[in-house]
C-alpha cells in the first residue's frame, strides 16, 4: 500500500522518566503482560512506533523519553520538531513520584508547548501506578490531583480528559480504548452500520473490537424492542476494560499454543454471544439476551455486512488521495 493512501496521525508519550511510559505501550500494542514490563529499560530520546489499525490509519506514537536531560532537550532544541502536527498528546503521571513538582512543571512545558504548536490536540493525562494506592484513598487523590491537573490546563486555554491507569487491572485497557477512538476517521459510519445489524440481527449489543490491541472501537445496545439505548457511562467503561483485558489474554493463549483465534460462540441459560474476526484489522461481537437466538442467523448477518466495512475502509482510502 503506497504511502499516500495512509493516514498518518501523531501521538505524543511524554512524562517524566519511570511514569510508566514505554510500560504502558508495551501492554497495549506490543502484547506484553504487565509481569514482563520489568524487563523493559529507560526510553533512550525518542523511539517511534508504527501502528497500522483499521487498514489506512496509522498511529505514529512517539515514546519521548522521561530523563531531565531529554525533556530540556524537547523544550530548547526539539519544540517544534516534536510538537508540531500532533493529533494527541498524552501525558503520564505517577501517582507516587518522588517529584511531583518536576512532573507537574514537565506538564505546564508540554501543554504551552501544544498550545503553541498544536492548539487542536486532543490532551489525555494518565495519573499512573494507581496500585500502589491504598483503595480506600485512591478516589480522594485522584479527584486533588485532577483539579490540579485541570486548573494548569486551562491557564493555557486547554481541555484535558484525565483518567485514573494502572498497569496491574483493567483501567489501561478504557483509557487506551477513548484514545484510539479519537483518532478513528468517519467512526460514525461505522457506528450507523452496525446500528442497522443490531436492528436486523437482534441483537442487545454489538461491540467492534480493533485486532491488534482488542481495544474496543464501537459499542451499540439496543433494548428488547430493538430500540437504542444508552447506560451509565462508568458502567459501559467497565464492561469494555474487563473485555478488552479478557480478550487479548485469551488472544495471546492462543498465541502461546501457536493457534490463531478466529471466533468464539457462547450459549447459557441467560444469553448467547459470538465472537469474530471481522475485517483484517477488527473483531466483532454480538450478545443477545436470548439464550435461544440462532447462531447461523447471526454468522450470515455478519457475512453480510463484512463487504460494506470492507468498502467504508477503501472509501476512506480513496479520498484521501485527492
Ligand atoms: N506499580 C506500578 N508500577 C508500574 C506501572 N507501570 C509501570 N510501572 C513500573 O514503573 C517503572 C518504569 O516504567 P517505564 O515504563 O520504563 O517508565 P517510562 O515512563 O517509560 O520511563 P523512561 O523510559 O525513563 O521515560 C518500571 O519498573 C515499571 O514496571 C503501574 O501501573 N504500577
Amino acid at each position: 500500500m503506497s504511502s499516500k493512501k495512509v493516514e498518518r496521525k501523531k501521538v505524543l508519550l511524554m512524562g517524566k522518566s519511570g511514569a510508566g511510559k514505554t510500560s504502558m505501550r508495551s501492554i497495549i500494542f506490543a502484547s506484553y503482560v504487565a509481569d514482563d514490563v520489568y524487563r523493559l529499560g529507560m526510553t533512550m530520546d525518542i523511539e517511534h512506533a508504527h501502528v497500522r489499525m483499521l487498514g489506512n490509519l496509522v498511529v505514529n506514537l512517539w515514546d519521548c523519553g522521561g530523563q531531565d536531560s531529554f525533556m530540556d532537550s524537547y523544550f530548547m532544541f526539539q519544540k517544534e520538531q516534536i510538537f508540531k502536527g500532533c493529533e494527541v498528546l498524552i501525558y503520564v503521571i505517577d501517582v507516587k513520584s518522588e517529584r511531583p513538582e518536576a512532573d507537574l512543571q514537565g506538564y505546564r512545558d508540554c501543554l504551552a508547548a501544544i498550545a503553541d504548536y498544536s492548539a487542536n490536540a486532543k490532551i489525555f493525562v494518565l495519573v499512573h501506578k494507581m496500585d500502589l494506592l491504598l483503595e480506600s484513598e485512591k478516589n480522594a487523590i485522584f479527584e486533588v490531583k485532577k483539579k490540579e491537573l485541570e486548573e494548569i490546563a486551562h491557564t493555557n486555554r486547554l481541555n484535558v480528559d484525565i483518567a485514573k491507569t494502572s498497569i496491574w487491572d483493567k483501567t489501561l485497557y478504557s483509557a487506551w480504548s477513548k484514545i484510539v477512538t479519537q483518532l478513528i476517521p468517519k467512526k460514525e459510519k461505522f457506528q450507523t452500520e452496525l446500528q442497522n445489524l443490531a436492528e436486523q440481527s437482534g441483537a442487545n449489543e454489538v461491540l467492534l473490537f480493533e485486532k491488534a490491541t482488542m481495544l474496543n472501537i464501537c459499542y451499540i445496545k439496543n433494548d428488547a424492542n430493538g430500540h437504542k439505548t444508552e447506560d451509565d457511562e462508568d458502567l459501559i467503561a467497565e464492561r469494555m476494560e474487563g473485555l478488552s483485558h479478557y480478550l487479548k489474554n485469551f488472544k495471546l493463549i492462543c498465541w502461546r499454543k501457536a493457534t490463531n483465534f478466529e471466533s468464539l460462540e457462547i450459549r447459557t441459560s441467560t444469553f448467547s454471544a459470538i465472537m469474530q474476526i471481522f475485517t483484517d484489522y477488527t473483531c466483532i461481537m454480538l450478545v443477545s439476551f436470548n439464550p435461544d437466538i440462532p447462531m447461523w442467523n447471526w454468522r450470515k448477518a455478519i457475512d453480510r455486512i463484512r463487504p460494506k466495512f470492507q468498502k467504508l475502509d477503501q472509501k476512506n482510502r480513496r479520498a484521501q488521495q485527492y
